[in-house]
């Protein structure tokens, strides 16, 4: 399969659409690590900042971010060639999951979800935007690889938990994004402690330093650490995440962060 776009004179063009400032792709070595919880955040984070922003649900099988970001509505024709993505807080989102029930499983090979993320790509009207986020399937297996090779333009955020057998898969996920030549924008340390409520102690339930150490392997950087909250977990079940929920929460003010940093990264 051909590249489909790619960044020209300093613009991602798509069929009905632009990308400004980023395309930013983010990774993980396995399932269940906060991948879509972190994307759909960071996308509101960098809304919240001015920025115009979208996200493709590029994880077909696995979609989820319409119940994290608490979309409802659909996708609606805007002429015989072009869909209209539907918004939700600002943030424009296509995935699977707007035009399929949760619970039935989408039992299409390689080639079907390729052809669904070129449509993502080619007849949703996006607009003009400044960063458009992948949320990838997780691993180094097919998917993801095809996808990277696609959107090989995209920087590579890569989500992982700090236990040494989460952050040695996500290595891996770095490997083949080098092997790629994408650009790793850095890595996302989430789960990293529990924060009591009534004493403010913090406790490393899955250990310390991991992401830190998969930064300085991957000669990349750690650019935050989350809290594992009830709250975010709870968010992201009802269609509340934590950056609308709840502004001052410390994970707010984290996404923020790095949703600053990735503009300056993009500003240099
Ligand atoms: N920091 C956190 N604190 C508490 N719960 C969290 C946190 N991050 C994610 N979760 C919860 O962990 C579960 C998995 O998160 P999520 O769906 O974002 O992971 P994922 O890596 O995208 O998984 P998959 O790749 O399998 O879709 C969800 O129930 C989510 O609410």
């Amino acid at each position: 399969m051909e590249k489909m776009y790619s960044v020209e004179d300093g613009w991602f063009k798509l069929e009905h659409g632009l990308v400004n400032e980023g395309l930013i792709a983010i990774a993980s070595g396995k399932g269940g690590v906060g991948k879509s919880t972190v994307t759909v955040n960071l996308a509101l984070a960098l809304h919240k900042l001015g920025r115009r922003v979208g996200i493709i649900d590029a994880d077909i099988h696995g979609f989820s971010i319409p119940r994290i970001i608490g979309l409802t509505d659909k996708p609606r024709a805007f002429n015989e060639k072009e869909i209209i993505p539907p918004e939700v807080n600002g943030v424009k989102v296509m995935s699977a999951g707007s035009m399929i029930a949760e619970n039935k499983a989408i039992i299409w090979r390689a080639p079907m979800l390729l052809g669904v993320l070129e449509q993502f790509m080619k007849d949703v009207h996006w607009g003009e935007l400044d960063y458009l986020l992948f949320d990838l399937p997780p691993g180094t297996g097919d998917m993801p690889l095809n996808i990277m090779q696609q959107i090989s333009d995209a920087g590579i955020l890569i989500v992982t938990t700090p236990q040494v057998a989460a952050t040695k898969v996500a290595s891996r996920v770095g490997s083949m994004a080098k092997q790629l030549d994408s650009d790793i924008l850095g890595i996302i340390e989430n789960m990293s402690y529990y924060q009591c409520d009534k004493c403010g102690d913090k406790e490393y339930i899955f250990g310390q330093g991991g992401g830190q150490k998969m930064a300085k392997e991957l000669d990349s950087k750690l650019l935050t650490q989350l809290p594992l909250m009830a709250t975010i977990r709870q968010g992201s079940d009802q269609g509340k995440p934590v950056v609308i929920a709840e502004p001052e929460a410390e994970a707010t003010q984290k996404f923020i962060a790095v949703a600053e940093k990735l503009i300056a990264q993009r500003a240099r």
